[in-house]
């Protein structure tokens, strides 16, 4: 895990603490079991493994009471087999929002001015000179935005696209997106005020809606039983066929097999993932596609968000250990990362606290 603060933070309030050494990039259940022992008070974990029954009973044996992943996104973990055993689930919201935004932001640009393939022409000494049709691709400026899943990163996303671009929002989420429609509202006024042409929003009623207006569509749901390929040959049968697609949420999101079809069909349509649905793994023929920009989940790979993501997972397990309540206010992590205060004594995120009856702090 990245930065020193977390290592500090743990061994300052006497924790002992043992950091797996091992090469191999993702843990089996058994790698896990061999690691937790018969003594662990709790563990840091990350999204590549699968927290069950398994784990957390035996967690449970060692004497163990927490596990924090090391990530906001938390559909690794199976929820109840925590409650079941007493454990408490840490994620670590907040930290990410904007790192992941910018990334989905970027890939959204590469996508839609062909930057890779672009770059990859340069590399391969093919450029002769300024043609007028040399990689066309689509301009941003007054076309619509979707958002699907206008929560932290969905809203930081819009409003980059927004502010940036000047794009109008279209957006699908099971809740209303209220400060985000005031930013764009804002927005709007701003810019009328100034004689430009005033951004718009809209809050779809079905995802559909979203699918079939906008220009650009990037996700960002929570993975569960609701937004399981969400995306699939119906849905992306009806989206524009010079559509841009980001995905910095989770790869099963999309049926990735479909995407390839669809791509190979509508080669104007492109695509920008930073995840995958068997990860580490594409599906055959997405590495072949020209229309499709492709990086490996680094969504929230900037130093100060994995050190944050570090910190706050820390502080979910020492806050279990140390019996303080959960943290009032999960989208306000702020006081847990400064470097030079003392975090508040509490637990910054925990998702099952009433589950297993943690109280909660008074802010
Ligand atoms: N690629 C990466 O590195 C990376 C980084 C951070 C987060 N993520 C993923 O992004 C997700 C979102 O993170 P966040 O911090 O914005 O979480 P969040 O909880 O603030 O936002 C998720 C939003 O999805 C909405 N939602 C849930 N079910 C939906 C449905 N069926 N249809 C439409 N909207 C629905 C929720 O109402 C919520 O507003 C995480 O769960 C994680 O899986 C990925
Ligand atoms: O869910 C998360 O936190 C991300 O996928 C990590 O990059």
């Amino acid at each position: 895990m990245p930065g020193t603060r977390w290592i500090r933070l743990l061994t300052e309030n006497d924790c002992r603490l043992e950091i797996c050494t091992d090469p191999k990039t993702i843990l089996s259940v058994d790698d896990i079991l061999a690691l937790i022992g018969d003594r662990c008070d709790g563990v840091i974990g990350q999204l590549t493994e699968d927290w069950g029954e398994v784990l957390f009973s035996a967690l449970r044996r060692a004497g163990g009471t927490a596990f924090s992943n090391m990530a906001v996104g938390y559909n690794n973990v199976d929820v109840e087999a925590a409650n079941r055993n007493g454990i408490a689930v840490g994620n670590t919201p907040g930290v990410l929002t904007e790192t992941t935004a910018e990334l989905a932001a970027s890939l959204t640009l590469a996508a839609a001015r062909r930057i890779v393939e672009a770059d990859q022409f340069m590399r391969a000494g093919l450029y002769d000179g300024w043609l007028p049709h040399l990689f066309v691709g689509n301009l941003l400026k007054g076309q619509t935005v979707g958002v699907i899943g206008a929560g932290r990163i969905g809203s930081a996303y819009a409003r980059m696209m927004i502010e940036g671009f000047k794009m109008n929002l279209i957006y699908y989420d099971l809740y209303q997106a209220t400060r985000l429609e005031k930013f764009v509202t804002a927005y709007g006024h701003f810019l009328k005020a100034n004689g430009e042409q005033p951004v718009t929003w809209k809050r779809a009623a079905t995802m559909e809606d979203v699918l079939r207006e906008a220009d650009v569509i990037s996700l960002h749901p929570v993975l569960d039983k609701t937004t399981y390929h969400l995306i699939n040959p119906e849905r992306l049968a009806i989206m524009k066929k010079e559509a841009i697609l980001v995905n910095a949420s989770r790869g099963p999101v999309i049926d990735e097999v479909a995407l390839v079809e669809h791509l190979k069909a509508n080669p104007m349509f492109r695509v920008g993932l930073d995840v995958f649905e068997d990860e580490p793994y594409m599906k055959p023929g997405l590495a072949d596609m020209k229309n499709a920009v492709v990086v490996p989940h680094i969504a929230s790979a900037s130093k100060w968000t994995r050190e944050g993501m570090a910190t706050l997972s820390a502080l979910n397990i020492l806050g279990k250990i140390k019996g303080y309540p959960v943290w009032g206010n999960p989208n306000q992590v702020e006081p847990f990362l400064d470097e030079n205060a003392t975090p508040p004594p509490a637990c910054p995120s925990i998702v099952n606290a009433k589950q297993i009856g943690l109280p909660s702090a008074k802010l």
